[in-house]
């Protein structure tokens, strides 16, 4: 795949972002009953629906590349291309009917993502990265145009940073990453929403010490670095993706809509 086509992919995920989302919205008010995952996280027949969906519509589209995805992906190894999705990320507010739940695909080549969308099909926005950041409104139907909107993070004030923080999931080192930041506002949201609202300049950065899965951050990352932010891990370097040797966890990372933001944060090295 060349470089000139990822902004193609990417309106193509949106496509089958858009389906996983008309089929977590049916399944809203009926599938709430979540069974505990080793790791304590919920998970419920929505996200198992969606993801079979998604995997379908990706090997249909992209035959022969991996998907790794957030259900199933002890079953597959990455490979010079794969995907990573989450079919439904922010099962616990899907679940407590806050909306703030997203489907997030990204591409990867190597190790970094080159084409991504995260949808919230509740909120009714989506946002897409190929080359270019752009968002547009959730259509009624699948097959309805959409409109997009390029979009760009903004740079920071000197003063009264906008930071999100995970409506769910606090701890202790994201409270002392944050508090070396002038941190004006802090704003609750959940799922990879963090991401593209500071791709959309709503916010300035989002910092997570605790636990994230490659799947949670990678189409967020791209959709950010793309907007000119950065998402950035201990050391101030890019997260990687496809680390199947060590389950898919990230580590600690802060994603930044100004990455003259980074000298100025100091993440521990592990979660
Ligand atoms: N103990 C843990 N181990 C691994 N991932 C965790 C975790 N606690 C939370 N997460 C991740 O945090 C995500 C929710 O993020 P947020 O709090 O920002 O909404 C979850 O997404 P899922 O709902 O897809 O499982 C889950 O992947
Ligand atoms: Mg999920």
């Amino acid at each position: 795949m060349r470089d000139s086509d990822m902004n193609a992919v990417a309106r193509r995920l949106a496509t089958i972002a858009i389906e996983a989302g008309h089929v977590l919205r049916r399944m809203e008010r009926v599938q709430k009953d979540a069974t505990l995952k080793k790791d304590g996280t919920p998970t419920t027949l929505a996200d198992l629906a969606a993801e079979e969906l998604i995997i379908a519509h990706l090997n249909e589209a992209w035959p022969g590349i991996p998907v790794v995805a957030e259900e199933t992906a002890s079953q597959v190894s990455p490979d010079s291309f794969f995907f990573l999705v989450d079919p439904l990320d922010g099962t616990g507010d899907f679940i407590h009917g806050t909306g703030e739940y997203s489907v997030n695909i990204a591409l990867v080549q190597g190790n970094r993502p080159v084409a991504a969308v995260v949808a919230a099909p509740a909120m009714r926005n989506i946002w897409i990265a190929g080359t270019r950041a752009e968002t547009g409104a959730m259509p009624g139907k699948p097959d309805d145009e959409i409109i997009w909107h390029p979009i760009a993070t903004r740079a920071a004030p000197e003063q009264g940073l906008i930071a999100l923080v995970s409506r769910r999931h606090g701890d202790n080192a994201t409270e002392k990453c944050l508090s070396t930041l002038s941190i004006g506002t802090r704003r609750t949201a959940s799922s990879a929403l963090k991401f593209c609202l500071i791709a959309s300049g709503e916010a300035d950065v989002y910092v997570r010490c605790g636990p994230t899965m490659e799947w949670d951050t990678a189409a967020g990352d791209h959709i950010l670095s793309c907007a000119g932010g950065k998402v950035i891990g201990a050391g101030g370097t890019h997260l990687t993706y496809g680390h199947r040797d060590r389950d898919y966890r990230n580590g600690p990372f802060a994603a930044l809509g100004d990455p003259a933001l980074a000298p100025r944060l100091a993440l521990p090295v592990t979660c």
